[in-house]
């Protein structure tokens, strides 16, 4: 259903906004937020608003460079329905007054090819010029323009109670429209987004919502059963949960990670997924006691490191605003002492896994390159090799996985193996 595009309905989109904006929380929390405490919304309405006001994050330079100076939210989601959802004058007239008509014609009418490249791709100059030193200024378009696009919806189903094409057919049966991943053999794509939070099938552990990217970097660990593992930066165990049904819930599968809130939503999933060997543990830091007690003995290790997210822009489009040089230099200095502490716990013979949803040479190869310099113990797997054992064709020695290229988000994996 169509939400009725009323002055009130846009004053919520400006009031959401105006709070966005402020760049001090995550959107989607600060999105979530505002309809808890605005139950009056209905779906087609909340649809409405956060399509809205994401789109004015992820065009944001190229909707202000049309906005020829008038810059309050007002004019910003003005400018965002006429150019992202292409909204005529007529179609607006509920909001519009008489003498923003001609202005707003003239934004509409403004080429993107005369902006400069970093406002025509909506990235901060920082970020265009990183981006710059990897790609070329036309893929760098085709990369944005892939980043501007909203995801798509990925089931990974739960080897552990169902397979991917029993799982295909359960959907089917259910009126949900899905198609078989293209890279990872457990991911099925949705055609919609439907509510699934309260679906049998999820309630039943069939499937967790993961992007097909994602499940890649779980697969690359090539757990086994009988293991010792070790998640070192569990989260909320996206990944935890593909390694413990590839140990088919034998062995033991360590959840580290030093968020009490994030391991405790991994509680609930666990429960779903009906795995039973997975230790949730919470950690000071990397260097904790009870990450030392495992030095030496874990057969593998993966690193999900603590990372920009900006291979996430699809769903996460703040994260462009929210970051500079800055930040950028204090998380490659912690994904640096993480993965020194992780390699610790791997066994000779064993296998570390680093791997982030970001972008950026910095935070990945230049990662990758400098640990192997300093720990000639450790050598590179092919992730060619590795990914061909799991039945997935990639070409390359690190796994770099792009919007544009791969329609998935954005992820880096390298697969390291201490020799023996
Ligand atoms: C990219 S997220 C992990 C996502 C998770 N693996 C998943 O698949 O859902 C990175 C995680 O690293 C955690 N983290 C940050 N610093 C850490 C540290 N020093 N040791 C372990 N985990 C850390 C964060 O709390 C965050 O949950």
């Amino acid at each position: 259903m169509k939400a009725r595009f009323t002055p009130a309905l846009f004053a919520h989109a400006e009031a959401v906004l105006g709070q966005l904006l402020r760049f001090d929380h995550p959107a989607d929390a600060i999105v979530s937020r505002y309809f808890r405490e605005h139950r009056q919304l209905g779906h087609a309405d909340r649809a409405f608003v956060a399509e809205t006001v994401f789109a004015v994050l992820r065009r944001g330079r190229s909707l202000e460079a049309r906005c020829a100076g008038r810059l309050t939210d007002r004019h910003r989601l003005l400018v965002a329905l006429a150019i992202t959802r292409g909204w005529s004058l007529r179609e607006l007239a509920p909001v519009l007054n008489a003498n923003e008509e001609g202005w707003l014609a003239a934004a509409k009418s403004m080429a993107e090819a005369d902006m400069p490249p970093a406002v025509r791709c909506d990235l901060p100059d920082w970020l265009y010029e990183r981006l710059l030193t990897q790609y070329s200024a036309d893929e760098i378009i085709e990369l944005a323009e892939a980043l501007n696009r909203p995801a798509p919806l990925d089931l990974r189903a739960n080897t552990l109670k169902t397979s991917r094409d029993a799982l295909l057919e359960q959907l089917a049966a259910a009126d949900i429209a899905a198609v078989p991943g293209q890279l990872s053999p457990l991911s099925i794509r949705l055609r919609d987004k439907p509510a699934l939070a309260k679906h049998p099938l999820f309630l039943g552990g069939l499937f967790e919502v993961q992007d097909e990217g994602s499940q890649l970097l779980g697969l690359v660990v090539e757990a086994k059963r009988g293991e010792m593992v070790v998640d070192f930066c569990a989260g909320a165990g996206g990944k935890t949960l593909l390694l413990g049904a590839q140990m088919r819930n034998t062995g033991r599968l360590y959840a580290f990670d030093v968020s009490d809130k994030r391991l405790t939503n991994l509680k609930p999933r666990l429960a779903r997924s009906g795995l039973s060997n997975v230790h949730p543990v919470r950690i000071e830091h990397e260097r904790d006691t009870r990450v030392k007690r495992l030095a030496g003995k874990a057969d593998r290790v993966l690193v999900d490191a603590p990372c920009s997210g900006l291979g996430t822009l699809r769903r996460n489009p703040d994260l462009k605003w929210r970051q500079g040089e800055e930040s950028i230099a204090e998380l490659t200095a912690k994904q640096t002492a993480i993965l020194d502490a992780a390699a610790t716990l791997v066994r000779p013979g064993g296998r570390l896994v680093y791997a982030t949803c970001s972008l950026l040479t910095a935070e990945n190869e230049a990662i990758v390159d400098s640990f192997l310099a300093r720990h000639p113990d450790f050598a590179l797997l092919p992730v060619s090799t590795v990914l061909e054992r799991q039945g997935v064709a990639f070409a390359g020695d690190m796994l770099r996985l792009l919007p544009h290229r791969h329609d998935t988000d954005g992820f880096f994996a390298a697969v390291l193996e201490r020799k023996a």
